[in-house]
């Protein structure tokens, strides 16, 4: 099977050596990838430069077969993406918000724009202006206008923020559904490591930009009790590692 996404070796490099290097990383359709790590990993970064908001100093980005420097429109056309805090025009409400997005994708329906809203729970305050919405509804909004569209591949830079506990349980059976019904992909990166157990099938984690480990989280629980578990060690030794430097 081919992957939808390739990144090979690719390096995006900020002042005093932050950023992302040498990442490569394979996704395939169906897949729920969740990547962790601590603040100021490099766990956004990553996310942008696949979605070709930043560019990489080095390396490439293979999307939907194509290299997306090469052919961007090609590549992003089955993107939908949600990354870093929701901004939008504060005048218009939720539904008209929807209502702009459908109008780059002539296949959307009318009721599809409607079961959203339901479905992320802003139908009640679909016709209000966004300028009033809690933090927590503009990420339901966000999270609504990634995935109106269907798009095969989803990206998604924690999606939970803000988000209530309702509104957790609505994100995590809402991407079961999408996975499993329309086998729509994702990469999710978020701390809610519970919630990533949960959703992906597989994990990644980026310490100090460099994809550190990558796992399936089923062969991953046969040997830790969590993903926690895993984690929290993978950190600890990583440090003890660096120390020893
Ligand atoms: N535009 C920028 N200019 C300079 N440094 C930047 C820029 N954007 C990010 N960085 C730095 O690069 C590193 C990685 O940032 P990034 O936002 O990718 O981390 P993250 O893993 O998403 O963190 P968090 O979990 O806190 O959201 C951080 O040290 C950050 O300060």
């Amino acid at each position: 099977m081919n992957p939808i996404l390739e990144t090979a070796s690719i390096s995006k490099q900020y002042s005093k050596g932050r950023g992302v290097y040498d990442v490569s990383l394979q996704l395939f359709e169906g897949d729920v990838y969740g990547l962790l790590g601590p603040n100021g990993a490099g766990k956004t970064t990553f996310l942008k430069l696949i979605t070709g908001l930043i560019h990489p100093d080095s390396g490439g980005i293979q999307l939907f077969g194509v290299n997306l420097k090469e052919q961007f429109a090609q590549g992003i056309q089955h993107v939908g993406c949600m990354i870093e805090s929701a901004d939008f025009h504060d005048f218009l409400s939720a539904e008209q918000y929807l209502q702009l997005v459908a109008r780059f994708y002539p296949s959307i329906e009318r009721k599809q724009i409607d079961e959203l809203l339901e479905t992320v729970g802003l139908y009640t305050y679909r016709k209000e202006r966004i300028k009033g919405y809690s933090t927590g509804m503009k990420q339901k909004l966000a999270l609504a206008a990634a995935v109106l569209p269907r798009p095969k591949l989803a990206i998604l830079d924690e999606p939970t923020n803000g988000l209530d506990i309702e509104g957790t349980v609505m994100f995590r059976s809402l991407v079961k559904r999408l996975s499993e019904e329309k086998r729509m992909s994702f990469i999710i990166s978020s701390h809610m490591i519970h919630e990533l157990e949960q959703l992906c099938n597989r994990v990644g984690i980026v310490l100090k930009g460099r994809l550190h480990k990558e796992g399936y989280v089923d062969e991953l629980l046969q040997s830790n009790q969590s993903l926690e578990q895993f984690y929290i060690e993978e950190l600890q030794l990583a440090k003890e590692v660096s120390a020893r430097a």
